[in-house]
């Protein structure tokens, strides 16, 4: 494989890509604050093992028949092996088979047969083979056909690649001599990575080989049985925490609703329980895992080990009992149980599902670590078997990995809208070329820099398991927040995501690397074995992602067949494409504006300065995409949403700074740092970074919240976030503020707030439809306008909307999404003329406000339609009193638009479920669906699924022989 000059980066804007969503609750005092040093140099514009748990004799003998044959090669092998694999523990698996008895705990399904292979050793197999199946298994073979077979069924018969029997010449140390020391690590570099690679095959193959073990959980630690999947789930992840070749923890992709919370729940539970049963039989015993654990954790990842750098590994001494009462605490870094870090938004949600899933007399002790008031003690958070704590916390508390890795150039923001790489600008990235190095460097600077320098309680303690739930979050590698998750120091790692890829396979490299799953957790080696197979064979090298993901991700779909059974039996989810037509007003001004945007793209491209424009280019696609919506977003912000601290802070402040700061906000290259689109509502923080509103608001959850820009740890708050009115009425001392953006305050009516676009006059109709329905359920009357008359005269849409007709269960709410708060605004006016009860849930509310929100639509049959935030709304709450989902405008990635949909379509959803996406003929939208799509055959590619969520093609032995041996 070429090496490439990771020293040559060509990623763009030096803009840190973060998407939080991250809930707030902003303060009610000023705080009386520095001016940052940058405003003192105005004009320089700088920003600032458990194999006990596995004796199955299905799984555990199905593994055998791998490693075993493996075992009978070990001695190349374990020659073969760098210092990094050498440290790992070896499964039991890699011993012949011997008969043992069944866990208790594990159920497996299927029945299970001996059969020998070449070596003489005997192993147990286990899938649901049937006479029939081996019949047919025999048929295959003699046809010498197996391409199609079920990976777990042919591979008996097959033997290893010889790779793994036979030690390569190759790989052998072959050094040039002493002096030769750049040939030297670059030949360990790879050795390492090749055997790290084989580590990934073994995993890939034991994977396919224990497709459908379950584990049951004794009786008294849940309050619900666990689904079918969710025993199957459980017990990979057992195995992945104790057994694992690689990094201990995974990715479990289950869709969204399919019960992840609830499956790791019953994670905690087990391997709680099955600790303490452990220490109470066997003292001894518990004394050698506890090494084990310890050598692992700083095994997990040789090159990027988060543990090298945020603290001594020798202040880290956990123990494996997840137990408050047994756990252990080492002299400086006290161990800790299970850390959650999810969105501030399903903080509550956890916090409910801990209480309620969980049987009284197996209850867990939990602390919800989130507001000022927070413990700063970290022995205390010790003391607790879960911490619940958010994305913005630990990006605040935990000190971050230096920016290690260099991309190759693709262009992040590009693709992140769906743009070429063409559009990349940012050249800025700081070059790191030597991660072995750095590591090795960071292990006592930042170890020590950790235990000293006041980094916040998350960051002292020595986590048993670290859980990311909504792990998207992290995608973007570069991001503070994803650096921060990967330097927490732990010795299990989950990440819990639906959509785990959300704009490109490089959304994986971050997993990679918080999970420390080598080679991959380093991008070097992800761009070398991962994304140059794919561009040079897409079809081989998905396959080969495919490979790499199914050692270390569980992803099971709502199409998924357990046994030819669905894998829950969810009512049916109908998708409508309502494509409606704008009025003839708005079709003119449509027209205007996207006639405007093509002038001024074709000036840029004619003068070669596209990718110079990459900004202004996205503030087009913008403001086409709000006239989508409505007109009236196209119009500047007239009124002042940061409230009366802020006003009184911009008072306050020198006149330069305060110009220096509108500035910064009215330049037309500003990107909201958080969401990086062109920011609605835009803001500045003291600091100089410019936001949405609702954005920045996430970030606002009390006295420790800092900006999330890169770079900046600048305390955030109301009173250091200004509105442009705010700075301008502060500069003129014109209270008034000066009129929004001359190209559109003209007095068209299409630009009134009373005006009803295309797309509410859509949402009123179905709505209307819904009414009727419900009235008929309660008798009472259909919409009504602000007359109270009968609502009439819509104008006719071309789409037809397929209606849950099952009324039994209480009146059909709505929930309607849009990006943008000033189209729920206009949305929320409409509601009111026409006497809808409705919630409202956006970014700015405070976690109590969102909570009260989603509580009254759940609950009071009177509210049938919630107004949600597409960017705050769109995860892991549970909102099934909902069937109607619709859509009023489009993300660059659909999975986030998925994600938004399935808070109504998930367990606990009795009725079918309609999900209505509005969007506009012959405009940018149905670019915009282009886009989507391809992004779905990407990550369809990537997991191996149809379209469907089905599997379409499933790997074989063969493949994995071809894809890891080469
Ligand atoms: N075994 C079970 N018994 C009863 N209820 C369950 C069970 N499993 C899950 N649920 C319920 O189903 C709903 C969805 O589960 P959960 O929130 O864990 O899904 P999820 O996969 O984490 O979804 P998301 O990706 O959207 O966060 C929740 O209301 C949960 O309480």
């Amino acid at each position: 494989m070429e090496p490439i000059d990771i020293s040559s980066s060509d990623s763009d804007l030096d803009v840190e890509v973060t998407r939080e969503s991250d809930a707030s609750h902003t303060r009610q005092s000023v705080n009386v604050r520095t001016v940052p040093q940058w405003a003192n140099k105005l004009g320089t514009n700088s920003r600032s093992t458990d194999d006990k748990y596995f004796p199955g004799n299905g799984n555990g003998g199905q593994l055998r028949t791998v490693n075993s044959r493996i075992a009978n090669a070990s001695a190349d092998y374990e020659k073969l092996s760098s210092q990094q694999a050498l440290k790992r523990t070896l499964p039991v698996s890699l011993e012949p088979y011997a008969p043992s008895t069944k866990s208790n705990n594990l159920v497996e399904n299927g029945s299970s047969s001996q059969i020998h292979d070449s070596y003489g050793n005997s192993y147990h197999l286990a899938g649901p083979s049937t006479s029939n199946d081996k019949g047919y298994m025999r048929d295959y073979y003699a046809k010498g056909n197996d391409d199609d077979i079920m990976m777990y069924e042919n591979s008996r018969n097959r033997v290893l690649p010889p790779s793994l029997m036979h030690v390569k010449s190759t790989s052998l140390p072959q050094f040039g001599g002493p002096s030769d020391s750049g040939y030297r690590s670059a030949v360990t570099e790879e050795r390492a990575a090749e055997t790290d690679e084989r580590l990934v095959y073994q995993a890939a193959l034991e994977d396919l080989y224990q497709p459908k073990v379950e584990a049951a959980v004794p009786d008294g630690l849940l309050s619900v049985p666990l689904l079918r999947h969710q025993k199957i789930a459980l017990a990979w992840m057992l195995q992945k925490e104790t057994r694992s070749l690689h990094c201990l923890g995974g990715i479990l992709a289950d869709d969204q609703g399919l019960g992840k919370t609830v499956s790791v729940i019953a994670l905690i539970q087990m391997q709680r329980s099955l600790q303490l049963k452990t220490k109470t039989e066997d003292t001894c015993n518990h004394k050698t895992e506890a090494l084990n654990l310890d050598d692992d954790d700083d095994n997990g990842g040789a090159n990027l080990d988060s543990a090298n750098q945020t603290g001594e590994s020798d202040d880290f001494k956990p123990v494996p009992e997840v137990s408050t009462s047994t756990r252990a605490f080492s002299q400086r870094r006290p161990a800790a149980g299970t850390l959650v870090v999810c969105p501030a938004s399903v903080l509550r949600q956890w916090a409910r599902e801990l209480e309620d899933k969980v049987s009284d007399e197996a209850k867990l002790s939990a602390l919800v670590y989130h507001g000022g008031t927070r413990t700063k003690d970290p022995v205390e958070l010790a003391k607790y078997d879960v911490v619940l704590t958010t994305y913005a916390i630990v990006t605040n508390e935990v000190p971050k990995q230096p920016l290690v890795d260099e991309d190759d150039g693709d262009g992040k923001n590009g693709e992140i809208y769906g743009l070429s790489s063409q559009f990349s600008t940012n050249k800025k990235r700081k070059k790191i070329s030597d991660v072995s190095k750095r590591g090795k460097k960071g292990r006592k600077g930042n170890g020590r820099s950790c235990i000293d320098s006041g980094c916040g309680p998350l960051a002292k303690v020595g986590w048993f398991r670290v859980v990311l739930d909504e792990a998207q979050t992290i995608k973007n590698h570069r991001t503070q927040v994803a650096r921060a998750c990967s330097s927490l120091r732990a010795k299990r790692r989950w990440c819990l995501s639906g959509t785990p890829i959300q704009n490109s396979i490089d959304d994986l490299y971050s997993y990679f690397r918080f999970l420390k799953y080598d080679p991959y957790a380093v991008y070097k080696s992800f761009y070398n074995t991962i994304k140059i197979p794919i561009s040079r064979n897409s079809l081989h090298g998905y396959k080969k992602l495919q490979a790499v993901l199914r050692a270390i991700m569980l992803r099971r779909t709502k199409g998924t067949l357990i046994d030819g059974e669905p894998i829950i039996n969810l009512p049916p989810k109908t998708i409508c494409m309502a494509k409606v037509d704008f009025s003839i007003e708005e079709r003119g001004f449509y027209k205007m504006l996207e006639s405007d945007s093509f002038k001024k793209f074709k000036a840029y491209a004619d003068a070669g300065t596209v990718s110079q424009n990459y900004a202004n280019i996205l503030l087009m696609l913008l403001r086409l995409r709000q006239a989508c919506d409505h007109p009236q977003l196209v119009k500047e912000y007239t009124s002042d949403t940061v409230g009366k601290f802020s006003v009184e802070m911009a008072r306050s402040l020198p006149r330069d700074m305060l110009i220096d700061l509108l500035s910064r906000l009215e330049t037309s290259t500003a990107i909201c740092c958080a969401c990086t689109d062109p920011p609605e509502d835009p803001v500045v923080t003291m600091c100089g970074h410019v936001f949405c509103y609702q954005c920045v608001s996430e970030y606002m959850t009390g006295d420790e919240n800092t900006c999330p820009a890169p770079r900046c740890k600048e305390q955030l708050g109301d009173d250091v976030v200004f509105s442009k009115i705010t700075l301008r009425s502060s500069i003129s001392d014109d209270v008034g503020g000066s009129p929004g953006n001359s190209q559109f305050t003209d007095t068209s009516m299409v630009l009134q707030n009373e005006f009803v676009s295309a797309k509410i006059r859509a949402v009123l109709e179905i709505l209307q439809k819904q009414c009727v329905l419900n009235s008929s359920i309660s008798g009472s009357h259909g919409l009504a306008d602000s007359n109270g008359t009968s609502e009439e005269g819509f104008i006719a849409t071309t789409y037809t909307t397929v209606h849950s007709k099952s009324p039994t269960a209480g009146p059909i709410k709505t929930i309607i999404f849009s990006q943008w708060t000033r189209m729920l605004d206009l949305v929320e006016f409409s509601m009111r003329q026409h006497s809808i009860e409705y919630r409202r849930l956006d970014g700015t509310m405070s976690l109590a406000s969102r909570d009260r929100a989603v509580k009254d639509f759940n609950t009071d049959p009177e509210i049938t339609v919630m107004l949600m935030s597409l960017k705050a709304g769109n995860l892991g709450l549970n909102m099934v009193a909902a069937c109607h989902v619709i859509l009023l405008d489009l993300w660059w990635n659909p999975t986030t638009e998925d994600q938004a949909v399935d808070r109504a379509h998930r367990i606990g959803q009795t009725r079918p479920v309609t999900v209505t996406r509005i969007t506009i003929k012959d405009t940018v939208e149905d670019k915009i669906l282009r886009l989507q799509e391809d992004k779905r055959k990407m990550v369809a590619s990537a997991f191996g699924e149809d379209q469907g969520g089905g599997t379409a093609s499933r790997l074989t032995v063969e493949d994995l022989k071809f894809l890891f041996m080469v």
